[in-house]
């Protein structure tokens, strides 16, 4: 199903575990940073709603996407339950975009196979820029609300695994 037919900040929150044992890494490329910080402030304000205690959030910041991969590495070796990958990846006009959407996407698949910790894709690949504000809080909801909600989720299953 299409993001246009789904919004991306609708869920039953009486399905989501409560999250106040968990700590949580962001990582948050600052490409395109008005994108992000919105993607930033939907999973930040998610994850405080279902019970994370706010000292229990780690972020930083990477220069771009493609960092995503080496920032998400280094958070899984911290004492966290599970990273949430945060960028905005946005069409130019050469095929640079291609190549940074496949890196970033099969980086951080990789850190899910290779390590224990789950690494959360909130990754934008968008078009242009309003496809991109229209899912970092815009008319089809937050993303980042959705890597949250996929974060404890994940959480949940590793601590019951
Ligand atoms: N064009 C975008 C980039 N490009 C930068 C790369 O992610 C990377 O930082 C650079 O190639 C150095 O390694 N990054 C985004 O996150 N979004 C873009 O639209
Ligand atoms: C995703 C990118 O790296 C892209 O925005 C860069 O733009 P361009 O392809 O015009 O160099």
């Amino acid at each position: 199903m299409a993001t246009i037919n789904k919004n991306l900040s609708d869920y039953d929150k009486t399905t989501i575990p409560n999250a106040n044992k968990f700590r949580f890494g962001i990582v948050v490329s600052e490409w395109n940073d008005t994108i992000t910080e919105g993607l930033y402030q939907g999973a930040y304000n998610t994850l405080i709603e279902h019970g994370v205690i706010p000292s229990n959030i780690i972020r930083w910041d990477v220069p771009g996407s493609f960092e995503l991969i080496y920032g998400s590495k280094k958070m899984q070796e911290q004492m966290v339950n599970a990273v949430i990958a945060i960028g905005s990846v946005i069409k130019g006009e050469t095929k640079h975009f291609d190549f940074v959407c496949e890196a970033v996407s099969q980086g951080i698949k990789d850190l899910n196979v290779i390590r224990e910790t789950p690494v959360i894709f909130c990754v934008l690949t968008d078009d242009n820029m309003q496809q991109a504000l229209d899912r970092s809080g815009g008319k089809h909801g937050n993303k980042g609300t959705e890597a949250a909600i996929a974060a404890i989720k994940m959480a949940e299953l590793r601590k019951n695994s």
